[in-house]
C-alpha cells in the first residue's frame, strides 16, 4: 500500500520556525548546556467555566521521544538559508535530552499553574514549544467542553459525532479521544475507536432513508440486518406522522418475530425537548418502553441543558459541531513561558512582567499542590518554590492569598497532593501510557468527590484559589519589585 503524506510527514518539524532560527542562535552561546525552565499554563478556562481538563500528554510523551530530523528534513532546512551547518550538522542527531514534569493526563486545572514543566537544555526546551502547545490546547480544549455537554446531559450518554465537522482529520481524530477523556461514552469515529480503544457505535443516515423507495422498506431493512442494533433515524419525512408508525411497525413485523426489541430511534431536526415527549408516549403505548430515543443537531451543553429542562425524554445525546470544534469559545490559550535560567551554576528565576496584571507570569522553578478540606474537597492550589521543605499537614500552614496578601491566611485539618510528576527523564519516558478508560475515570472522580459543586455550576462558577507559599510570594514580589527599579534607573 502506498504510504500517504500523513505517514511519511515527520511529525517533529511541527514546529514554529522561531524555534528553530532561536535554537541556531543559541548554538553560539557559552552557556548553552545550561539548563532552563519553562512552564506551560493558560490564563482562563473555555466558557467562563470554573475548571479544565489537562490532556493530551500522551502525544506530548510520544513526540517527545521521537524527535529526529532526517536527511530531507535538514535538506529542506537548508534550503531556507537560514541556519549555519554546523546547526544543520547538531540537528542531524539532535533527540531530546532533558526532563518533563506534569499534570497526570485528566486532572482537573486552574488558570496560572504550571501544568506541565519542561527543564532542558537551552536549545531542547525551545524547540518543543510548538508541539506541546498545539497537543495540550486542542485536547484540553475539547475535553474541558465534553466534560461541561456530560454534565448538562445529567447521566444521559452523550456521544461523539464530531468527525465530519472537526478541522481536520487529527481534530477529528484526537478530538475524539479527548471528548472520551472527558465522559463521552464513545464516538462514532472509527479510527478513533481503532487507535485508543474507544466504544464504537453508530445509528444511520438520511441517506439510507431516502436511497429505499419507502421509509418503511428502509427501516426494514437495515432491522433485518442488525436485529440487535438497530437505531432508526425517524426525522427525513415525518416524525410522528410517519417516522415513528413506521418504527414501531418493523419492531412489531420484523424484529419480534426474531425474537429482538428495537433498540432505538434518532430525531434530528425540530424542537427535540417536543418531539422526544411525543415520541417517547407512543413508542411507550406500543409496549417498547425499552427502545431508546437518540437525539442530534447542533447540541451542545446549553441547548442539552434547556432540552433537559423542558422535560425532554432524551436517553443518549450525539453530538458532533460544537463539540469536537468547542464552537462557543474555540481557543484553549495555553502558553509556554520561561520560569527561570541557570547560569553559572545559579538558578535565576525569571518574571514577565506586562501592564496587563494577569499577563505577569510566575517565576522560578516551582512546585504545586492541590489541597484538600478534611471531606476530601479541593479548597484551592497552592504554589511553593521548588527546593521549600515539604509540606508538614499535622501542622497549620500560612499561606498567602495573591489577591489579598495583607491578609494571615493557614489552612487547618487539610491534606496535599503534588500535581506534577516526572514523566520524561532525559529524552526518555518514565512513566507507562495510562489505558484512556483510567483516564476517563480518574476525570470522573474528580468530578464527582473533588470539586466544589460552586467550581462546576455553568453561571458565574467559583473561582479557584491559587495560593502562595509566603516565601514564593515574596520572590516574586522581589522580582517585580527589582524590575521596576531596573525600569526606572533606565529612564
Ligand atoms: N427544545 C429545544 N430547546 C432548545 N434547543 C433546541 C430544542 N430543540 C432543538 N434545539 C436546538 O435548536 C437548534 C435548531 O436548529 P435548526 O433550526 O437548524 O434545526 P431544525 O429546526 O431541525 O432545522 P434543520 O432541519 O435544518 O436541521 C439546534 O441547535 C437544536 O439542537
Ligand atoms: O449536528 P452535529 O452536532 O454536528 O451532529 C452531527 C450531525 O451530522 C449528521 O448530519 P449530516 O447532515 O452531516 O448527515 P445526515 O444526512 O446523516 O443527517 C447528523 O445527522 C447530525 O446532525
Ligand atoms: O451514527 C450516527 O447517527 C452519526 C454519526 C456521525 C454523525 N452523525 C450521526
Amino acid at each position: 500500500m502506498n504510504k500517504t503524506i500523513y505517514d511519511k510527514r515527520n511529525i517533529s518539524m511541527m514546529m514554529d520556525l522561531y524555534e528553530l532560527t532561536m535554537a541556531n542562535g543559541y548554538m553560539s552561546e557559552k552557556d548553552r548546556n545550561d539548563y532552563v525552565t519553562f512552564d506551560v499554563f493558560y490564563r482562563k478556562n473555555p466558557d467562563i467555566g470554573g475548571y479544565a481538563i489537562f490532556a493530551g500528554l500522551e502525544q506530548v510523551i510520544e513526540y517527545i521521544e521521537q524527535m529526529h530530523f532526517d536527511q530531507d528534513d535538514i535538506d529542506y532546512l537548508r534550503s531556507l538559508h537560514l541556519f549555519s551547518e554546523e546547526f544543520l550538522e547538531y540537528l542531524k542527531t539532535y533527540h531530546f535530552k532533558g526532563d518533563i514534569f506534569a499534570f497526570k493526563e485528566g486532572t482537573i486545572m486552574y488558570p496560572n499553574e504550571p501544568i506541565l514543566t519542561v527543564h532542558a537544555p537551552l536549545i531542547d526546551a525551545q524547540l518543543v514549544e510548538t508541539a506541546i502547545l498545539a497537543e495540550i490546547n486542542h485536547q484540553s480544549l475539547i475535553a474541558t467542553k465534553a466534560s461541561r455537554i456530560v454534565r448538562a446531559a445529567r447521566g444521559r450518554a452523550v456521544s461523539d459525532f464530531g468527525a465530519r465537522r472537526a478541522h481536520n482529520m487529527d481534530a477529528a481524530v484526537y478530538g475524539a479521544r479527548a471528548a472520551y477523556i472527558g465522559g463521552c461514552v464513545g464516538t462514532a469515529t472509527v479510527l478513533a475507536g481503532q487507535m485508543f480503544d474507544i466504544p464504537v457505535s453508530g445509528t444511520m443516515a438520511h441517506s439510507w432513508v431516502m436511497y429505499q423507495e419507502d421509509e418503511y422498506t428502509a427501516f426494514k431493512k437495515f432491522a433485518e440486518m442488525y436485529p440487535d442494533d438497530s437505531i432508526l433515524l425517524i426525522d427525513t419525512y415525518d416524525v410522528l406522522n410517519s417516522g415513528v408508525p413506521n418504527a414501531i411497525r418493523v419492531a412489531k413485523e420484523v424484529l419480534e418475530p426474531m425474537g429482538k426489541r428495537l433498540k432505538g430511534v434518532r430525531l434530528d431536526s425540530g424542537d427535540l425537548a417536543y418531539l422526544s415527549r411525543k415520541v417517547r408516549q407512543k413508542l411507550d403505548e406500543a409496549g417498547l418502553e425499552d427502545a431508546i430515543i437518540v437525539a442530534s443537531n447542533s447540541l451542545d451543553e446549553y441547548t442539552i441543558n434547556s432540552i433537559m429542562d423542558q422535560g425532554g425524554c432524551i436517553d443518549s445525546y450525539g453530538v458532533g459541531e460544537r463539540l469536537i470544534t468547542s464552537k462557543s469559545d474555540p481557543v484553549f490559550g495555553a502558553v509556554y513561558k520561561m520560569a527561570e535560567a541557570e547560569k553559572d551554576g545559579q538558578r535565576i528565576p525569571k518574571i514577565k512582567i506586562s501592564e496587563t496584571v494577569e499577563k505577569i507570569t510566575n517565576p522560578g522553578r516551582k512546585k504545586v499542590y492541590r489541597v484538600y478540606d478534611e471531606e476530601g474537597k479541593a479548597v484551592a492550589d497552592l504554589l511553593t518554590k521548588y527546593d521549600e521543605k515539604p509540606i508538614d499537614t499535622s501542622k497549620r500552614y500560612r499561606y498567602v492569598d495573591s489577591k489579598k496578601p495583607w491578609k494571615n491566611m493557614h489552612y487547618e485539618h487539610y491534606s496535599v497532593k503534588e500535581l506534577q510528576h516526572q514523566v520524561i527523564k532525559a529524552g526518555k519516558r518514565v512513566t507507562n501510557p495510562v489505558p484512556l478508560k483510567e483516564i476517563r475515570q480518574y476525570v470522573a472522580d474528580q468530578i464527582h468527590n473533588e470539586i466544589w459543586d460552586s467550581e462546576l455550576r455553568f453561571d458565574n462558577p467559583h473561582e479557584h484559589y491559587l495560593d502562595m507559599s509566603p516565601s514564593y510570594y515574596e520572590m516574586k514580589m522581589d522580582l517585580l519589585y527589582k524590575s521596576q527599579k531596573n525600569n526606572e534607573e533606565e529612564d
